[in-house]
């Protein structure tokens, strides 16, 4: 027997590795036919029903013996020394000829058999003591992100995966929930999503998972009696559906709702009249209004009001120095002395929200290992694509439970195994080069393409300043190519994990697409380098193609109004693609005299203008909306001048919007389109809401440009404040 203590909540790097127990003596085969020795009361436990899981139907009364307890029962009472005593604590021997499960307390107990359950995939039993426990109190995620809310069916899945790797909080807060939110927190939940909620607070009952319902209703609560007991009355009906935690969220809201002191109130009062009249409901979590450092002002005395007034046991939430931060110690240093306990975490990973057209699939690093007696607890906000999610849940659900033994790199690895078994190899590919968050107003970054960085450095370098290719990195970037292909056709093949195949679909076209543009630019410099110009126009014009059909996917999917389309690679593998289509293209052009252009970033649309303060404005292409850039100074306008947009191919535009900050533009300007079979048309100008907005509809024709005139007769100034167009 040899024994494992506090490890973490699924790494116990077991010696010798699992490989070896066909062989070794003192293993023991995984029994066929248990029988449960345990305590008659506990037969509607979570832990015994998942024992019964994993031994479906083999529960026989000769069977092999398995007992289970809690600290206190006669029945594990001689291994009372062994159970440590930390809330969700347990012991686990596996012996020659019993398994002794024995809790600190029911959790434990459960987590003690979802430990067993883990080694039970191994080929044989060790013969292994474990005496465990977590280092945090409370580990989870709150779905508290902004975009389409997780469905059911993601929701029970999730459930079900915290039970497995010993993350025991979900609070409910879905910000585009209206019934979490304003206006309708007032009202209960209909039918069909009050039983969904049933339905998700008895999934996490069975997995030991506190269900928390959280309520946002600080943008338009009226701080009175009417809108407090319509709050109690929500909560009552929420407790009816079978809950029994409650949250109130005051995050990112602006008004009365923000007052410190009627937050402390209400709070309290739900604390005085709800929570503890009830007795069995968990203790109030709240999110203040100032939820990270850089957003609070001290002096002003927010939070310290909170910290003051607010009853001891209501949690409150804190996401660190930032919106978006990993946490350290000098952030529960500067957080928990105001609030006069230890700050609820909040963490703000893997959310995505405010880079909607990246996936955040790396690992999960740079929150400090020295801090398990500083936090309340950790939880995550996630991404709002749930499978996606389980890679930074997993190895968050590995450091909440052991601070001190966390080590990103191998958690992240084995988040990626439990997801996709028989994929692993494919998924991690995938997820190495999909991590990154690209430029945003956070600030925040990842690592992306760690492996692959020097290769591509090295590439990059030699070839842009000396035109030569350095053989080594050319082939390690030549391999990962292939790699990146069928790892994109092998995941979007894949039989397994469907959910997840589903919701990175579009990332994983993009990133084949990736793969194969990558190829062509590494033949493309390989062309150039050893003068085989012939082959070289073909290739560049295969990258061309390739770089024409990423635009495509990124127009295509994921459309939203904030970050649309699909991003894949961002940080290293296209940047540097594009430096070597862009560099290898230039020296074409030299050698050859040619006049390819070099662009590498793929744009539909061309603006040509005889009016010169507009003739260099450059054209953005964001999802399916293209504009150009704005210009704040004023424009002479030629009479007769002209604005033309051109379309790489004929496309159906919906609408033309124009300000020139300027009224009665509809008078001095015309707008034509010329639709593909040629013939030019006049559009009507339309004034929008505010005055000198102007909205023209380009019709269901396909256009192959439009174009902007004075036709005033005379030299007009104006200001060219928008100019945007969106494909239908
Ligand atoms: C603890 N609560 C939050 O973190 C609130 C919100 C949501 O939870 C969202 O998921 C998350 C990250 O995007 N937070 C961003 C807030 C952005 C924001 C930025 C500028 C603003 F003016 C307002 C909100």
């Amino acid at each position: 027997l040899f024994t494992l203590q506090h490890i973490s909540a699924q790494n116990f790097q077991i010696q010798p590795t699992p490989q070896q127990y066909v062989t070794l003596q003192d293993s023991l085969e995984i029994p066929l036919q248990v029988s449960l020795i345990t305590d008659k009361s506990y037969e509607n436990l979570p832990a015994v029903s998942l024992v019964e899981n994993l031994w479906k139907g083999q529960i026989k009364e000769n069977g092999f013996p398995i007992y289970l307890g809690i600290q206190g029962d006669k029945l594990v009472k001689k291994y009372k020394k062994n159970i440590p005593n930390k809330s969700e604590g347990y012991y686990l021997s596996i012996e020659k000829d019993k398994i002794i499960v024995a809790g600190a307390d029911e959790q434990g107990l459960f987590y003690g058999i979802q430990t067993l359950a883990q080694l039970l995939t191994l080929p044989k039993l060790p013969l292994v003591q474990v005496t465990d426990y977590p280092d945090l109190p409370y580990r989870g995620v709150v779905e508290g992100f902004y975009g389409t809310p997780w469905s059911q069916d993601a929701r029970l899945r999730q459930l079900e995966f915290y039970g497995k790797n010993k993350l025991n909080v979900y609070l409910y807060g879905p910000k585009d929930d209206p019934y979490h939110s304003t206006p309708n927190w007032r009202k209960p939940y209909p039918p069909q999503e009050a039983a969904q909620l049933k339905a998700l607070v008895d999934k996490a009952k069975e997995n030991e998972v506190i269900f928390y319902w959280a309520i946002h209703p600080g943008q338009d609560i009226r701080w009175n009696t009417e809108d407090r007991d319509a709050l109690m009355k929500k909560f009552e009906s929420m407790y009816e559906l079978g809950v029994r935690a409650f949250a109130v969220f005051f995050d990112d809201i602006s008004g009365e709702g923000t007052k410190a002191e009627k937050q402390a109130e209400l709070l309290n009062y739900l604390d005085d009249n709800f929570v503890k009249v009830k007795g069995d409901v968990a203790p109030l979590v709240m999110c203040p209004t100032e939820y990270n450092k850089s957003w609070s002002d001290v002096k002003g005395g927010y939070l310290t009001t909170l910290g003051d007034k607010l009853n001891k046991g209501i949690q409150i939430m804190w996401t660190g120095d930032r919106v978006i931060a990993c946490i350290d110690k000098p952030s529960m240093e500067f957080i928990n002395p105001l609030l006069k306990r230890k700050a609820y975490i909040w963490w703000n990973f893997p959310v995505s929200d405010y880079v909607r057209d990246h996936l955040l699939m790396g690992p999960v690093y740079g929150n400090g290992l020295d801090i398990k007696d500083d936090m309340a607890a950790f939880v995550s906000n996630p991404m709002e694509r749930a499978e996606a999610s389980k890679i930074a849940l997993y190895s968050i659900a590995d450091y909440a439970w052991n601070l001190e033994s966390y080590d990103s790199d191998n958690s992240w690895k084995r988040a990626i195994q439990d997801l996709m078994p028989q994929h692993a190899k494919y998924l991690e590919t995938f997820a190495a080069h999909n991590s990154d968050l690209g430029e945003n107003g956070h600030g925040f970054r990842r690592d992306e393409s760690v492996a692959l960085q020097p290769a591509l450095k090295a590439l990059q370098e030699s070839y842009t300043k000396e035109g030569k290719i350095d053989e080594k990195a050319y082939l390690e970037v030549s391999d990962a190519c292939q790699q990146i292909i069928l790892s994109a056709d092998m995941l979007m093949a894949s039989k397994t994990n469907r959910p997840l195949i589903e919701e990175i679909k579009p990332w994983l076209i993009q990133f084949k697409l990736v793969g194969e543009y990558g190829q062509q630019v590494l033949q493309m410099i390989q062309e150039q380098a050893t003068g085989k110009t012939e082959d070289f126009k073909e290739t560049y014009a295969h990258a061309q193609a390739l770089q024409v059909q990423m635009g495509e996917v990124d127009a295509t999917y994921n459309q939203n109004p904030y970050q649309p389309g699909v991003k894949s690679g961002s940080k290293c593998l296209m940047p540097t693609f594009n430096s070597l289509f862009e560099a290898s293209t230039i020296r074409y052009n030299q050698q050859q005299g040619t006049q390819l252009d070099t662009r590498a970033e793929y744009q539909p649309y061309t603006l040509n203008s005889d009016v010169s303060q507009l003739a260099l404005l450059p054209v953005r292409r964001k999802g399916r909306t293209g504009a150009v850039s704005s210009s704040n100074e004023v424009i002479l306008w030629q009479s007769n001048g002209q604005l033309t947009l051109a379309m790489d191919y004929p496309r159906t535009l919906g609408n033309i919007v124009l300000d020139l900050g300027t009224l009665d533009i509809e008078g001095k300007f015309v707008l034509e389109v010329q639709t593909a079979d040629g013939n030019w048309k006049t559009l009507e100008l339309k004034p929008a809401n505010n005055k000198t907005l102007l909205v023209a509809q380009a019709g269901s024709e396909q256009v192959v440009q439009f174009r902007l005139k004075n036709t005033s007769g005379t030299l007009q100034k104006v200001y060219f404040k928008r100019c945007s167009f969106n494909e239908l």
